[in-house]
C-alpha cells in the first residue's frame, strides 16, 4: 500500500522547513526539502561563474548535477554545501533560477522521483497544485510578513550572522513576488490545502495541528 504523502507550501519564512522535519520525524517518513534543490543548483551556477541568466546553460547544469539531500545535509555533486546554499547570494539569485521552465522541470522530475512510493513529507511553493497534486494531506503555512522577518531575524543572530530587519524585508518580499508571478507552477495554495496561518502560534503547536490532519487522514476521516 502506498504510504502517507504531506505537502506542505506557503511563503518564504513561513516555518514550511522546520514544521516539515518535525512531522516527518515524528511519523517516520521521509522529509524533502525542495527549496534545498532550487538552492542547490543556484549555488552550483554560481560557482561555475556562468551567465546565470541563460536558461538553457543553467538547465544544463540542473540536468547534470547530482543533489543528495541527507537531512541537514545537503550534497552537489559530492560536495557538502548544506550552510553555502542558505548564503545571502544564493538567496538573492534562487527566485530568479525557480523561475525558468526547463529547471524546474528537471527538479520536479526528481521531487516525484522520491515521492513515488509515498512515505515522503515535501515541503516548497507548489508541492500540493504541481508535484503531488494528490498528496493525502496538504497544507498551506502562512505568517504575517512582520512575523516572518522577526523569526529570520532571529534565526540569523542565533547562527552569528549579521542581520538587518529592513533588508530581509525586501528580500522576503521581493522572493514571494518572484514566486508568486512566475508563468510555471507559481506559488498559490491548493484548491484542497488547509491554510494554517501559523502568526502567533508556536513551532510545537503547528507541528501538533499538521499531526492531527496526518492522523485524521490515515484513521480515515475527512
Ligand atoms: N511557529 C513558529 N513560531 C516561531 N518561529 C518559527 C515558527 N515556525 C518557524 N519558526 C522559525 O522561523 C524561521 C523560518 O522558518 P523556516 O526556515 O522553517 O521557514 P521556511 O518557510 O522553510 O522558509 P524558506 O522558505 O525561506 O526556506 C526559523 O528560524 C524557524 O525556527
Ligand atoms: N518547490 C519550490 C521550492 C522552492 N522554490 C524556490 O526556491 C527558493 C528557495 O526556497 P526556500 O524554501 O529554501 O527558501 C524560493 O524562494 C523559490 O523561489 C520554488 O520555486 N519551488
Amino acid at each position: 500500500m502506498k504510504r502517507l504523502t504531506v505537502a506542505i507550501d506557503g511563503p518564504a519564512g513561513a516555518g514550511k522547513s522546520t514544521v516539515a522535519r518535525r512531522v516527518a520525524e515524528e511519523l517516520g517518513l521521509l522529509y524533502v526539502d525542495t527549496g534545498a534543490m532550487y538552492r542547490a543548483i543556484t549555488w552550483k551556477a554560481l560557482q561555475s561563474e556562468i551567465d546565470l541568466s541563460d536558461e538553457q546553460v543553467v538547465a544544463a547544469i540542473a540536468r547534470e548535477a547530482e543533489i543528495v539531500l541527507d537531512p541537514p545535509e545537503v550534497l552537489v555533486d559530492g560536495v557538502r554545501v548544506t550552510e553555502a546554499i542558505r548564503s545571502p547570494e544564493v538567496t538573492d539569485h534562487v527566485s530568479m533560477v525557480a523561475g525558468m521552465a526547463e529547471v524546474r522541470r528537471v527538479l520536479v522530475e526528481k521531487q516525484r522521483q522520491m515521492a513515488k512510493d509515498g512515505g515522503v513529507v515535501m515541503d516548497g511553493r507548489d508541492i500540493g497544485t504541481h508535484v503531488m497534486p494528490d498528496a493525502d494531506v496538504k497544507v498551506f503555512l502562512t505568517a504575517s510578513i512582520e512575523e516572518r522577518v522577526r523569526r529570520r531575524h532571529l534565526e540569523m543572530i542565533r547562527r552569528g550572522y549579521a542581520s538587518d530587519p529592513d533588508r530581509l524585508y525586501q528580500e522576503i518580499k521581493r522572493r514571494d513576488e518572484m514566486d508568486e508571478n512566475r508563468s510555471h507552477s507559481p506559488l498559490k495554495p491548493a484548491a484542497d490545502a488547509v491554510m494554517l496561518d501559523t502568526t502567533g502560534r508556536s513551532i510545537d503547536e503547528v507541528v501538533s495541528m499538521i499531526l492531527d490532519l496526518c492522523r485524521t487522514k490515515v484513521s480515515g476521516g475527512e
